[in-house]
């Protein structure tokens, strides 16, 4: 974890220049970096710089700083070996074989994208975000920081600060976990915010479906409960694009395709 967020908070010291080559817009450009969240369409620009990678089916990185590339394949397969176990766990407790979501989404091939989060010190930290509240479009996504506080997620209608123990992963359940589970698993709203002291970095890796996965939800949950699908399926790769083209007003993009 140390090295990986060494290795990030390299990569956006970099100069402008070195970083340029990476100003990709694409959902599934492999490697993009820059400002704001969503450039493309929002309109307002969030006190945050990233980086993208996907590093998995196919793995990508960038090749600076010296050494980065080695720690971001050895980071991110050691998340997918903690991500399948999770998912095993998940499959077990809503009543089904332990393997189930790893063959069904065919996660031998799962997307897989590091994004790293660079939150400088904001003046004036009450008029700006760092990240708006959006939820995750994939299956688990692992998250780490750099031991300063700032995301939070919504509960009960209420923004709550999460304050993750040192080293600890934080794990958000996304939009794919739920579509499966059919609302047994719920997506998590979140946030992140910025404060005028410190910079805050963040990694999280998001782990998803095979892209060329069709995902609807689980067809033995429906007839053992005997409750209709509350989602259409839909490819995974069709899904991040439409997340992509529409703004993020704080509603998650699984609205579409709900029934
Ligand atoms: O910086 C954070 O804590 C949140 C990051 C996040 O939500 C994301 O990268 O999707
Ligand atoms: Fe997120």
């Amino acid at each position: 974890m140390k090295r990986m967020l060494e290795g990030c908070r390299g990569f956006f010291n970099l100069t402008d220049e070195e970083k340029s080559m990476y100003n990709g817009k694409h959902v599934l450009d492999p490697i993009r970096c820059g400002s704001g969240f969503n450039a493309s369409v929002d309109e307002l620009y969030f006190w945050r710089d990233h980086l993208k990678v996907i590093v998995h089916p196919d793995f990508h990185s960038p090749n600076k700083p010296t050494g980065f590339s080695n720690v971001l394949q050895e980071y991110t397969k050691a998340v997918r070996d903690v991500v399948r176990g999770l998912l095993e766990g998940i499959s077990e407790n809503l009543g089904l074989e332990s393997c189930y979501i790893n063959r069904a989404l065919d996660l031998e091939s799962s997307l897989q994208i590091l994004i790293a989060n660079l939150y400088p010190p904001c003046p004036q930290p009450e008029l700006a975000m760092g990240l708006p509240s959006h939820s995750d479009h994939g299956l688990l996504t692992m998250l780490i920081e750099n031991g300063i506080s700032g995301l939070q997620i919504q509960h009960k209608g209420k923004w709550v600060n999460v304050n993750a123990a040192p080293g600890a992963f934080l794990v958000n359940t996304g939009d794919h976990v739920e579509i499966l589970s059919n609302g047994k698993y719920g997506s998590v709203l979140h946030r992140a915010v910025v404060n005028d002291k410190t910079t805050r970095m963040s990694i999280s890796v998001s782990n998803g479906p095979s892209p060329e996965t069709i995902v609807s939800p689980v067809q033995e949950l429906l007839e053992n409960g005997s409750c209709p699908a509350a989602y259409i399926g839909m490819k995974y790769k069709d899904y991040l694009e439409l997340q992509q083209s529409n703004k993020l007003d704080g509603n998650s993009c699984l609205n579409r395709v709900r029934i």
